[in-house]
C-alpha cells in the first residue's frame, strides 16, 4: 500500500482502535508494525494535512476535483497483490486521499510520493491549474501575501489549545550558556516582560521572555519552529515545559548531597536537568565527583532516555540502568551508599498535559453525491462524537492507553495509580543516606497528588526514618516564590502541607501544563529519634524494605529485590557512547514525531 492509503487508514481507524497519532504509530503496542512507509512520514503527512485541511478542503471543493475524478483509475498492481484485491484497496480518489494527495501536490517540496505514472498522482496532476488557482483564491480570502505567510497563518490556527502557551525551552548548561544563546540562537527576539505578553503579543514568532522562577528558562513565541535551530538538534536547548522543570529545581543537589538518583527516567527531561545543576556546582576545572543514577523500566522508551541523556552532554556524570525496575533495586546496596537525593518523577494518568488530543480534527473535503454539511469532520467524527459520550479514553503519560466509561472506574484508575506511586515513593524514602526526595506528576489528581504526599508522611518508614515535607520557606527562591500551592481540601485541611505543595493549572494563564510536585527532607539524626517514636506508636519491629514488600503484593506490583549489595551492584549500568543521533529528535520537516512523547512534556 502507498504512503497515501497507509496514512488514510491511520486518520479512518475508529475511535475503538484507541489512541491518538503518536501512540498509534510509535506506541509500545507496535499496533503499525507491518507498515510499509516510515510511521515518521506518516505521521508528518497525517499531522501538516490535518493542520492545512480547512484550506484544501476549500481548494478541493472549489476545483470540484471529486466530482471530475468519481471513476475508478486502473494500472497495473504491484505483483505481489492480487488483482482483485487491488482494485477494492487502490483506486478511487476518495475525500481522504484526495486531502492527503493534494496537501503533497500544492505544499510538499518534493510533490506527490507516487511514480507519474499512478493512477492517483495522475488524477490529481491533471487538475494544476484548477489547484494552484483556488490555492490562491483560499490565501487571498484569508489577506496574505504570500505562502509563507499562510503557513503561519494555518500553524497559529492549528496550535488550538497549544496556541495559549509559549514554547518553554531550557537552556542546557552542560553545553551552552543563557547568555550564549541569547547572543546567538534568539538574537532576533524581542524581549518582553510577561509570559503573558509571549502569548498574547505578535504573531511574528519572535518574543521571547526570561522565565523569573527557574533559571535557564525561556518562554518563546508559540509559532517559532525551534526545531530547525543547530542549539536545538545540538541538545543546546531543550523543549521543556516550566512546571516540568521544578522537580529538579527544587531538589537543588548540592555537593554536600553526594549521588543523585532519578527513578523513573524517560525520556530524560528531568535527568539532564537534575545532571546540569549537579554539574553547575563543580568548580571550574575540577572533576565532578557526584554522579546520577537514571533508572528507567521500559525497555523501549529507555532507548529514548539514553538518546537524549547523550545528546544533552549529560552522559559522563549519568549511569543509566536501562530497562530497570526502580523497585528491584536495592537500597542498601554499596554502590547507593552515597545517594542523598532522588527524584522520582512516576507514570501517572497525565491529565495536566497540554494539547492530548485522541486524534487531530480533519476537515474532509464533500464527497459527490451527498448531502452538504457545514463543517464536516472526519468519517470517524460521527461515531466519536456518540462514543465519547460513553467512554473517555485516558492516555497517560507513558502513552497507554485506558478507556474509561463510568466514573467509578475512574476512580479504580486513579486509586491503582496512587497505591503504585506510594510504593515508589516508600522506596525512595529507604535509601540510607538519602536526604532529599522530590515527588512529582503530571497530574491535576488529588490522588495522586497530596493523597500521597499525606499518605507518605503518615508511612512507617517516614516516621521511622525522620522524612517530613520540605517547607515552603525551605525551599529554594524560585520555587518558594511561585505562588500557586497545594489544595488545603486535598491535604485533608493541613495548610502547612498544602502550601508546601507546588501545583500549576493548565488553564490559568502562567502558560504551563497541569503539575504537581513536593518535596521531602529529613536530617541524619533523625533516623535515631524516628525509630523511637516508631516503636512508642506501636509499629512492629520491621525493616523498611519489608514494608515496601508488603505495599508491593498489596498492590500486585513487582517485586523487590532484596538481594545482596553486590548482586545489585553489578547491575546493568550502561555507560552510553556518544553515539546519538539528532535525526531522530525531528524530521526534516521539523516535526517532533521520534518515540519520545514527553519531549516537549
Ligand atoms: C512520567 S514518566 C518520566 C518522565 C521523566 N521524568 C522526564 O521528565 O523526562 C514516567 C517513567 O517512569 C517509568 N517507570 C514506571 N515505573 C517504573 C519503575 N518501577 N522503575 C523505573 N521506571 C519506571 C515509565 O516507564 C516512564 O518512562
Amino acid at each position: 500500500m502507498s504512503l497515501y492509503h497507509e496514512t488514510a487508514d491511520i486518520l479512518s481507524a475508529p475511535p475503538s482502535t484507541g489512541g491518538n497519532l503518536k501512540t498509534r504509530l510509535f506506541g509500545n503496542g507496535q499496533k503499525n508494525k507491518k507498515l510499509k512507509s516510515p510511521p515518521q512520514q506518516i505521521y508528518a503527512l497525517a499531522l501538516e494535512t490535518c493542520k492545512w485541511s480547512p484550506v484544501l478542503k476549500e481548494v478541493i471543493d472549489s476545483s470540484e476535483l471529486l466530482r471530475h475524478e468519481r471513476k475508478v483509475h486502473i494500472h497495473p498492481p504491484p505483483f505481489h497483490v492480487s488483482k482483485y484485491k487491488w482494485l477494492i484497496i487502490c483506486l478511487q480518489l476518495t475525500p481522504l486521499l484526495a486531502l492527503l494527495l493534494v496537501h503533497d501536490f500544492l505544499l510538499s517540496r518534493k510533490g506527490i510520493a507516487l511514480p507519474a505514472s499512478h493512477g492517483l498522482r495522475a488524477a490529481i496532476e491533471r487538475h494544476k491549474a484548477r489547484l494552484t488557482a483556488e490555492l490562491t483564491r483560499a490565501r487571498l480570502r484569508r489577506k496574505v501575501a504570500s505562502i509563507g505567510a499562510l503557513r503561519q497563518l494555518i500553524t497559529i490556527e492549528s496550535l488550538g489549545e497549544a496556541g495559549q502557551y509559549p514554547r518553554w525551552v531550557r537552556v542546557s548548561t552542560l553545553k551552552t550558556t543563557l547568555q550564549d544563546q541569547l547572543e546567538t540562537t534568539f538574537k532576533n527576539f524581542t524581549r518582553v516582560a510577561s509570559v503573558k505578553d509571549v502569548i498574547t503579543g505578535s504573531t511574528a514568532g519572535n518574543l521571547l521572555h526570561v522565565d523569573e522562577h527557574v533559571p535557564n528558562l525561556l518562554a518563546l513565541s508559540p509559532t517559532f519552529e525551534i526545531t530547525k535551530t543547530p542549539a536545538y538538534v545540538s541538545g543546546a536547548i531543550i523543549l521543556q515545559d516550566k512546571a516540568s522543570c521544578f522537580p529538579a529545581y527544587l531538589l537543588d543537589p548540592q555537593p554536600e548531597d553526594g549521588d543523585v538518583i532519578d527513578s523513573c527516567s524517560a525520556p530524560g527531561n528531568k535527568t539532564t536537568h537534575v545532571a546540569a545543576i549537579v554539574k553547575s556546582r563543580v568548580a571550574k576545572g575540577e572533576e565532578c565527583k557526584q554522579k546520577v543514577y537514571a533508572f528507567e523500566k521500559d525497555q523501549h522508551r529507555s532507548k529514548t532516555l539514553d538518546k537524549m541523556v547523550n545528546l544533552a552532554g549529560a552522559q559522563e556524570i549519568t549511569r543509566m540502568s536501562l530497562g530497570r525496575d526502580f523497585l528491584k533495586v536495592d537500597p542498601n546496596a554499596p554502590i547507593y551508599a552515597n545517594v542523598g537525593a532522588l527524584l522520582l518523577d512516576p507514570s501517572c494518568s497525565g491529565s495536566g498535559i497540554v494539547g492530548r488530543d485522541a486524534m487531530p480534527t480533519i476537515h474532509l473535503p464533500e464527497q459527490p453525491g451527498t448531502t452538504t454539511t457545514k463543517n464536516r469532520k472526519r468519517k470517524r467524527g460521527n461515531d466519536t462524537a456518540e462514543e465519547e459520550g460513553r467512554q473517555q479514553i485516558l492516555v497517560d503519560d507513558d502513552g497507554q492507553e485506558l478507556v474509561v466509561s463510568s466514573e467509578k472506574e475512574m476512580r479504580a484508575r486513579l486509586e491503582a495509580l496512587s497505591s503504585f506511586q506510594l510504593t515508589l515513593l516508600l522506596h525512595a524514602f529507604t535509601f540510607p543516606a538519602a536526604r532529599k526526595v522530590t515527588y512529582s506528576t503530571c497530574s491535576i489528581h488529588a490522588e495522586e497528588n497530596e493523597q500521597v504526599v499525606l499518605k507518605a508522611l503518615q508511612s512507617e518508614v517516614a516516621v521511622k526514618r525522620g522524612w517530613r515535607i520540605m517547607k515552603r520557606e525551605k525551599q529554594v527562591q524560585g520555587m518558594r516564590e511561585w505562588p500557586v500551592r497545594g489544595s488545603v481540601e486535598a491535604s485533608d485541611g493541613d495548610e502547612e502541607i498544602a502550601e508546601a505543595c507546588i501545583r500549576s493549572y493548565k488553564d490559568d494563564g502562567r502558560g504551563v501544563m497541569g503539575f504537581f510536585v513536593a518535596g521531602f527532607v529529613r536530617d541524619a539524626e533523625a533516623e535515631v529519634d524516628g525509630e523511637i517514636r516508631a516503636l512508642k506508636n506501636g509499629y512492629q519491629e520491621k525493616s523498611a524494605s519489608k514494608e515496601i514488600k508488603d505495599q508491593e503484593s498489596l498492590n500486585g506490583i513487582g517485586h523487590l529485590d532484596n538481594g545482596s549489595g553486590a548482586r545489585t551492584a553489578g547491575l546493568e549500568v550502561v555507560q552510553s557512547g556518544n553515539d546519538s543521533d539528532s535525526s531522530d529528535i525531528s524530521d526534516e520537516d521539523g516535526f517532533e514525531v521520534d518515540e519520545w512523547g514527553g519531549f516537549a512534556d
